[in-house]
């Protein structure tokens, strides 16, 4: 199920920003499809086209509950599913019966289509109604009316399709921007709240244990003054392709910091990322960097425990991570659990502001 942003609030992820635009665009179609249709409602009802009548009721019906939900649930009625459909019935039939009067409202249809569904399905449903469109104009018209309603109803499909598909380009592009880091291709701080809380959540609900590590290279402010800050860039490269071969496809790399990096690792036990905290510090610490640079790096490693929140959790990790720097870096400290670090003075929630 599709669950919106309430519109009330400014996005604040490039996600939302996302799951905004496609609310809007899902509320007005239905909107304006609701307006346009409903007046013709009355207008085939008062022909005797009971049936078509029918169907346009249907149709507003849903456009009517599809709002509603949106506006009061923030989510997608059946997804969008019974607008093509309700759409290409009326269109069709209505051609059927009205000729003309009825096809005009295929190319709106067909249109609306690219904006509402999937691309796959939306084009797997507009060829089936373009093809039914076309077998009920072959029948109903001459034929060159027939070839000139396939034409440009299938030219109408294709602009639609071509403009839906750059647009969805073009919006997966800018949230990988959003949420990416441009040196290294890690992601940024902007994912992190939404990541730490599906872990969380796995743990709450499935019993699922996930883990974090914290990263950070010693002395890195000494490779830019005695490098410069081009090497410096180069050598946080080529961290992380390190980190990454170590890395499962599900573990998610953050870079957090100008030289602290994240890594969450579902399904992983604090001992297993020890381990893997261990690895990491020996890749970076055991050949030196563009050929030779030597660096090390300190690691914190901490387990999510129960109940406890994404900001909690991080600042376990954190005040891990300071205390292997302050025990000479180049190790990994891990977390301790949360009632023995509340015993010691309270933690200042990040979230809290
Ligand atoms: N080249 C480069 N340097 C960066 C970037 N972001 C941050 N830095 C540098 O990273 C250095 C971090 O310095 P510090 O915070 O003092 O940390 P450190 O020198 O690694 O010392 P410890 O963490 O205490 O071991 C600063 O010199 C920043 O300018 C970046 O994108 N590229």
């Amino acid at each position: 199920m599709t669950v919106f942003p309430s519109p009330d609030s400014l996005a604040t992820t490039p996600t939302l920003a996302v799951l905004g635009f496609k609310r809007q665009l899902v509320y007005h179609l239905h909107f304006w499809a609701f307006i346009a249709v409903a007046p013709l409602i009355l207008v085939q009802w008062r022909q005797d086209h009971l049936l078509l009548s029918s169907f346009l009721i249907l149709f507003c019906v849903n456009a009517l509950l599809v709002i509603a939900f949106l506006r009061y649930r923030n989510t997608y009625f059946l997804r969008g599913r019974l607008f093509p459909l309700l759409a290409a019935i009326s269109a069709v039939y209505s051609t059927a019966i009205n000729g003309h009067v009825g096809l005009y409202w295929s190319y709106p249809a067909a249109a609306a289509v690219f904006f509402l569904l999937p691309l796959r399905e939306a084009i797997a449903s507009n060829i089936i109604f373009v093809a039914t469109m076309s077998a009920v104009s072959f029948f109903k018209f001459p034929e060159p009316d027939f070839w000139r309603i396939t034409f440009s109803l299938g030219l109408t499909c294709l602009f639609a399709m071509i403009f839906a598909w750059l647009v969805g380009r073009l919006q997966g592009e800018l949230t990988r921007l959003a949420t990416t880091d441009p040196l290294t291709g890690c992601l940024n701080r902007s994912q992190l709240a939404d990541i730490l809380n599906s872990q969380i959540q796995m743990r709450e609900r499935y019993e699922r244990v996930s883990s974090l590590i914290l990263l950070d290279l010693d002395f890195f402010k000494a490779i830019n003054d005695q490098w410069g800050h081009l090497a410096g860039d180069k050598v946080l490269k080529e961290m992380t392709n390190r980190i990454r071969k170590r890395l499962r496809e599900s573990d998610q790399l953050f870079r957090i910091g100008g030289e602290e990096f994240m890594i969450v690792l579902p399904e992983t036990r604090q001992k297993d990322a020890d381990t893997l905290a261990d690895q990491l510090l020996t890749s970076i610490s055991s050949r030196p960097f563009l050929n030779n640079i030597k660096l090390t790096a300190s690691a914190s490693v901490a387990e999510v425990s129960q109940g406890e929140t994404w900001s909690v959790w991080l600042n376990r990790a954190d005040h891990a991570l300071y205390e292997a720097k302050s025990r000479g870096r180049n190790q990994v400290v891990n977390a301790m659990k949360p009632r023995t670090i509340s015993n010691q003075g309270p933690i200042a929630d990040p979230a809290a502001g």
